[in-house]
């Protein structure tokens, strides 16, 4: 996808600026509903940015106000330099935005629906940008076939054909992958990559963590409108992600022993299993001495498992902990 990187050369802004700037915002939808508070976010250039919340955290009214469709009611937008409000024109033709269904287009062939979509950027007819992006998405073979003729694969991505007709640097994509099978997500994710590769900013909003785990060089987390956290992806795992490791004992428990008070040890499954819980990063992670101890206690055990947290884990909590 290579070819498609002149798209996504940054010229308002030196490489540095972050593509998107998102200060203050805030939006109060006509009814009153306060839907996104205080949001200060930036995009740098060329990176992967999943955006996790939970269901009506504000992901699709923040990513409705970056594209200039819904107006923010204090705060400002910059789009690679230029204000989603007052210089809409130029803020949205640098993003193409992939929702996550075909509307209304079932017997227009691939060809002329993505053609369609470059016309309404108002962009001169530009037939060999259309080419090297239905190439790039192995969507040529199927140029003038209908979509209804498609799979359910070729449609997502027909969609992100239209979304990156008029050559924007950006692209956000409203859950890819909602609905889809396995095999499905993975190729999707594949797609992403190679945009991402070719110079395009990817903005992914997802319920899947798994999503955002595999695909995003950072993640926000939104909830109630209030963006709760924004972190290196590796930064995230590193710093949130303890781990626990779960003794299967021998015979049960009452209590933990004296001897054993020292270590962040729970007894659960009615005694019958012990759980130390150590950070992962760290370089002793006490389990030597813990066996030792446990052993001169007398206490045996059958098995052992260890368990990472997960940037689930850690999304259930954020979410959980801050209303
Ligand atoms: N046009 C509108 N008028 C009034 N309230 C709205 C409007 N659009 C969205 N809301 C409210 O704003 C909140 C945020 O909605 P939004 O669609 O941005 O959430 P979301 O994070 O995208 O959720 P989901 O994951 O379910 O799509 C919700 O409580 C929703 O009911």
């Amino acid at each position: 996808m290579n070819d498609l990187s002149q798209a996504a050369l940054p010229d308002a802004l030196g490489a540095a600026e972050p593509i998107i700037r998102i200060s203050g915002l805030e939006k109060t939808y006509a009814g009153g509903f306060h839907a996104l508070k205080a949001v200060d976010l930036s995009i740098r250039r060329g990176e992967i940015f999943a955006l996790l919340g939970p269901n009506g955290a504000g992901k699709t009214t923040l990513i409705s106000v970056v594209c200039g469709l819904v107006n923010p009611s204090a705060g400002e937008v910059r789009v690679d330099g230029f204000d989603s409000v007052r210089d809409y024109r130029q803020a949205r033709s640098r993003i193409g935005l992939v929702p996550q269904e075909l509307t209304n287009e079932a017997f227009e062939t691939v060809w002329n629906t993505v053609s369609f979509s470059r016309g309404l950027f108002g962009k001169p007819p530009n037939p060999a940008h259309i080419e090297r992006v239905l190439k790039s998405l192995t969507l040529w073979d199927k140029r003038d076939n209908r979509l209804i003729t498609l799979s359910g694969g070729m449609k997502r991505r027909v969609l992100i054909a239209k979304a990156l007709s008029h050559e924007p640097r950006i692209l956000f994509l409203d859950e890819p992958t909602a609905g889809v099978d396995v095999e499905l997500r993975r190729e999707m994710w594949e797609v992403v990559r190679q945009l991402r590769d070719s110079g395009v900013t990817i903005i992914l909003t997802t319920h899947y963590i798994e999503e955002a785990e595999e695909m995003a060089d950072r993640i926000g987390v939104i909830n109630g409108g209030r963006i709760v956290l924004v972190e290196e992806k590796a930064a995230l795992m590193r710093k949130l992600g303890s781990k626990q490791l779960t003794l299967h004992l021998q015979a049960p428990l009452d209590a933990v022993p004296a001897s054993l008070t020292g270590y962040d040890l729970q007894l659960a499954a009615d005694g019958s299993e012990l759980i130390y819980s150590y950070d992962g990063a760290e370089e002793g992670s006490g389990i030597t001495a813990l066996l030792g101890d446990l052993d001169a206690a007398g206490i045996a055990f059958k098995d052992l498992h260890t368990r990472q947290s997960s940037l689930e884990d850690i999304f259930v909590d954020l979410v959980k902990e801050r209303p």
